[in-house]
């Protein structure tokens, strides 16, 4: 089939390239041209594992192309997806300036029957405004070519994106014309080998499962990051709970890893675009907000615990930070952890040297250069003149690092686990004081 994708980021491009993969016609297109360039030439503007393999084959093959020319995505497919950004607007609502910009573009170029496939995170209601804005356009120029559109929201994790993709625990699609759906599920029919993942529903509840399934998975990670708290306090071991609740089924493992609070593109943009759609409709969202407060006062944690350590004096203090995108596997930097512990390091007076494998371009591009950052590309180097050292986000690398080196390093021998990936009694033993998050700081107790 031919397919057309609005929006070449993270969504974007992983479903271009994996609905080329089974064999559909894609054309991605991006008003970013420094995008294109970079793809046009067998280069991904992301990190993401895979994505350039899989790319750059179905370039060769034919079934993948891209450009910034809109009346040529308009005219290639009879699917025509959404995939751009919906970031939060100034009352934390979802900004759909991207979104209605693309349904504009295709009422004005749309030369036929045409379904538009929303795949962006947008509220319910959205598709209502897509059709209603491409109906506009077409009417200022005298056409009214039959459109569909359809609420296809996308669940894929950054860092294990295509893995997701092409495996997914569910396709939505939300319809209210039956022949749709079926021209979806057959799009979607190589993903659903072992059995149908396809969900056909309504518009709005589709809409709405996209938000639904983002604000419960960051309630589990907030209810576990209060309960972290409340553990370290009352002197339990945060793991330990972690391992007796998640051994319930109906509780689970999955998403219940306490830490340094969540960020990422989806869970704080998302949750707090569904309490402006409860206040929108005069619902107060109390447990949502309390969802939101509780990861930003998580943020906090880390640099709670350093400043106390040093007595509030971080003036003139080194630290070392392993970890800065806001999770492993991507560099993504959006609301990651890392940039409030930086900003707030740099306020007391502090320097950062960190490592992490993919995301110093991405900060050096946030941040620029100062004097009180500085990027290193190996993880022992961070350490260097540093006097503390502080796991942000956890990438398997740091997982078995040699401690006797990393006492040797630090000038004063302490570690701070944002991420839990260590245990205590193996750092104490080299020396090190190991403070965490929901665990007692264990003091070094040297070999
Ligand atoms: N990143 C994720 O893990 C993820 C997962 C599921 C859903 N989502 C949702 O998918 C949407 C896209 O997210 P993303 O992370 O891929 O965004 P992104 O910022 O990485 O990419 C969006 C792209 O859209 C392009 N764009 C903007 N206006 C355009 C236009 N008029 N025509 C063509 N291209 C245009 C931008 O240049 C950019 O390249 C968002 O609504 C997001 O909430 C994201
Ligand atoms: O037990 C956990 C699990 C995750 N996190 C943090 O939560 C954030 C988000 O992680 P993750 O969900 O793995 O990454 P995303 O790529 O943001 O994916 C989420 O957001 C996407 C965009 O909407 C959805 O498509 C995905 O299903 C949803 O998992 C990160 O900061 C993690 O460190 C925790 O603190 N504890």
């Amino acid at each position: 089939m031919n397919v057309t994708i609005f929006g070449s980021g993270y969504v974007g491009l992983v479903t271009g390239a994996c609905l080329a993969e089974v064999g559909n016609h894609v054309l991605c297109v991006d008003v970013d041209q420094r995008k294109i360039d970079i793809l046009n030439n067998d280069g991904v503007p992301i990190y993401e594992p895979g994505l350039e393999d899989l790319i750059r084959k179905n370039r060769a093959a034919g079934r993948l192309a891209f450009t910034t020319d809109p009346a040529q995505g308009i005219a290639h497919g009879l699917f025509q997806f959404i995939a751009v950004g919906t970031p939060p607007d100034e009352d934390g609502s979802a900004d759909l300036r991207h979104v209605l910009g693309v349904a504009r573009t295709i009422g004005e170029h749309i030369n036929g029957y045409r379904i538009v496939v929303d795949k962006s995170t947008v509220p319910v209601g959205t598709a209502d405004r897509v059709a209603e804005t491409i109906r506009e356009a077409q009417a200022a120029r005298g056409t009214q070519h039959e459109v569909d559109v359809v609420s296809n929201p996308e669940f894929l994790k950054e860092g294990a994106a295509i893995e997701d993709f092409m495996r997914p625990d569910r396709v939505v699609v939300g319809t209210d014309n039956p022949r749709t759906g079926e021209l979806l599920r057959a799009l979607y029919a190589p993903f659903n080998r072992n059995h149908d993942r396809v969900m056909v529903m309504d518009i709005r509840s589709a809409e709405l499962t996209k938000y639904a399934a983002n604000a419960m998975l960051a309630t589990k990670i907030s209810f576990m990051n209060e309960l972290s708290n409340i553990a370290e306090a009352v002197g339990a071991d945060i793991e330990q709970v972690r391992l007796g609740i998640g051994s319930d089924p109906r509780i689970g493992y999955q998403f219940i890893y306490p830490g340094c609070g969540y960020g990422g593109s989806c869970f704080p943009k998302d949750v707090r675009a569904l309490e402006r759609t409860a206040q929108g409709i005069d619902y107060r969202p109390d447990l949502l907000q309390a969802v939101e407060a509780v990861n930003d006062r998580q943020k906090d944690v880390l640099f709670r615990k350093i400043d106390a350590r040093f007595d509030g004096a971080l003036a003139g203090r080194t630290i070392a930070l392993w970890g800065l995108a806001f999770k492993p596997n991507t560099d993504d930097m959006r609301e990651a952890s890392s940039r409030r512990l930086m900003e707030q390091l740099w306020a007391a007076g502090a320097r950062v040297r960190a490592y992490d494998p993919v995301a110093a371009e991405e900060t050096r591009r946030i941040y620029g250069e100062r004097e009180d950052l500085t990027l290193v590309d190996e993880q022992m180097a961070a350490l260097d003149g540093a006097d503390a050292l502080a796991i942000v986000t956890e990438w398997a690398q740091f997982r078995s690092p040699d401690f006797d080196a990393i006492k040797a390093k630090l000038g004063t021998p302490v570690v701070f686990d944002g991420r839990n990936i260590y245990d205590p009694a193996q750092v104490a033993a080299a020396g090190l004081d190991y403070v965490s998050i929901g665990r007692r700081p264990v003091p070094a107790t040297g070999r």
